[in-house]
């Protein structure tokens, strides 16, 4: 009898394929459903992307040139992660940008996170004022500076926004919510000399972010009031002195300059336009606890601190390069004096009702200081002595001497400036070493120096 056929082997095949078919099949699967999910994800991106093109509704007012510079930052506004523009976050706006007293402001301060503005927002809070941040946290300078004093900030419940100033639907939504009463508007890339390095950053922020500040403010209902920073350095080469508001300011030396200059032609159109009520403040070099660590006091202190060379300018003509060097107490009281004065904007949606005020004030110190100067200042107080390197003035953007008449603003919001150099920079380096940690390595003989120092210096302050 013939034996029965072996199927066993023909089993294990069969077996075999139907597990291929299997796996194939669930790859077919995963690879379909790979597919419907990458096509689902790509469909929704170009709803958020057309969304936001169109998101908030733009109004008549912003149709036009508006519309490109609500699309800018597009991603920050299209991914609002972390529950930005719910009601958890709407809460934390409102509160911040409250008052607690009767007939307070409620004021939107750009660049919070900012040497001026954090100090400004603290001061408006601490009288009652409701106070939102703006910042965009940018790498210009370290942003962890940024960073702590944002959490200095958030003790005393001001909320920063992170965001930047060309981000339209993000500043619409503010407005939508909050009907701010002031803006601050402190926001800026800042730096004489590194307009050099990269002066398309000078135009995003000062120009393109102005406008694009003023587009929103224009079209809100209420306009607000608007304080806002230009710079000393719009007086570029002029050479009659004390600088005046009066002076001329058509020859400006940096980019950095000139994008500030253009800021004031600018408010001078929107104020035209639509009644907006601007008030433009050239700041003199301002200096003190929680500085800007790219200028020239701050990063001398590190370099002296670390025995490295610094650079010391000296005019072409071998002359000292002064500044009106200014404490950044006195420049607060100037803003909250400059915010205190401001006149309502008169127009509403965008449509001019009447006249509104437009205002430019220096806030210097009134005493110019040669550079050589502040070094020696730095030396008494760090009991350090400075590796200097004297050298001609690179052309880089700086002018040789800058010198306020600060009369225009002491007239029209009593400002007057208290802190001559000496005794504000013994505040910075307080603040500096205590921050950097270093207080055991500037010893004690430091205040030794400073009194012998003090006894020597000449009266500073106006
Ligand atoms: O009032 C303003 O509107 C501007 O003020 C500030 O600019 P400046 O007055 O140029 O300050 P800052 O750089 O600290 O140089 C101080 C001095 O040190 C000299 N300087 C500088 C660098 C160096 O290596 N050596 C040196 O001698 C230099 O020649 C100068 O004489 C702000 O940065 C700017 O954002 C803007 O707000």
């Amino acid at each position: 009898m013939a034996s029965p056929p072996d199927t066993s082997k023909t089993i294990k095949l069969e077996r075999y394929n139907s597990y291929l078919r299997r796996v194939n099949s669930t790859k077919l699967l995963n690879a379909s459903s790979k597919l419907l999910f990458r096509a689902t994800l790509l469909v929704a991106l170009v709803l958020i992307f057309f969304f936001t093109l169109n998101y908030p509704p733009l109004s008549s007012d912003h149709a036009g040139g508006a519309h490109h510079l609500h699309n800018t930052n597009f991603l920050s506004s299209a991914f609002y992660g972390g529950g930005v523009g719910g009601t958890a976050w709407e809460k934390q706006v409102r509160h911040s940008s409250t008052p607690k007293r009767p007939n307070g402001m409620s004021v939107l301060v750009t660049g919070a996170a900012g040497f001026i503005g954090s100090h400004c927002s603290l001061a408006l809070k601490k009288r009652g004022d409701g106070v939102l941040g703006l910042d965009n946290f940018n790498s210009y300078y370290d942003p962890s500076l940024k960073r702590a004093r944002q959490a200095m900030l958030k003790k005393h419940e001001i909320f920063i926004v992170e965001a930047d100033l060309n981000d339209g639907p993000m500043l619409t939504k503010l407005f939508d919510v909050v009907p701010f009463t002031h803006v601050l508007h402190l926001a800026a890339q800042a730096g004489v000399r590194y307009a050099m390095q990269n002066p398309q950053s000078y135009v995003a922020s000062n120009i393109a972010g102005f406008v694009n500040l003023l587009e929103i403010s224009k079209a809100a209902n209420p306009q607000p009031s608007i304080v806002w920073a230009s710079s000393s350095s719009v007086y570029g080469l002029n050479t009659e002195n004390p600088f005046s508001e009066l002076h001329r300011t058509d020859q400006p030396a940096s980019l950095y300059a000139a994008t500030k200059k253009a800021g004031e032609e600018i408010a001078h159109t929107y104020n035209h336009i639509y009644g907006l009520s601007l008030t433009g403040l050239r700041f003199f070099t301002v200096y003190g606890p929680w500085g800007r660590p790219d200028m020239a006091y701050f990063f001398f202190t590190k370099d002296i601190l670390q025995g490295k060379t610094i650079d010391v300018y000296k005019t072409v003509d071998d002359k000292e390069v002064a500044r009106d060097f200014t404490y950044i107490d006195d420049i607060v009281k100037g803003c909250l004096g400059a915010l205190d004065t401001a006149e309502k904007s008169t127009g509403s949606g965008g449509k001019k009702k009447g006249p509104a005020q437009l205002r430019i004030y220096n806030l210097g110190n009134t005493s110019p200081v040669p550079v050589g100067n502040l070094v020696s200042i730095l030396e008494g107080l760090l009991n350090s002595k400075a590796k200097k390197h004297v050298i001609k003035m690179p052309r880089n953007g700086d002018v040789p001497y800058t010198h306020a008449n600060v009369s225009l603003a002491l007239h029209d919001f009593g400002y007057k400036p208290t802190t001559d150099l000496a005794s504000g920079l013994r505040k910075f380096v307080k603040w500096y070493v205590s921050y950097y940690g270093i207080e055991s390595r500037v010893k004690k003989e430091s205040s030794n120096n400073y009194k012998n120092m003090m006894s020597q210096q000449p009266e500073e302050s106006a």
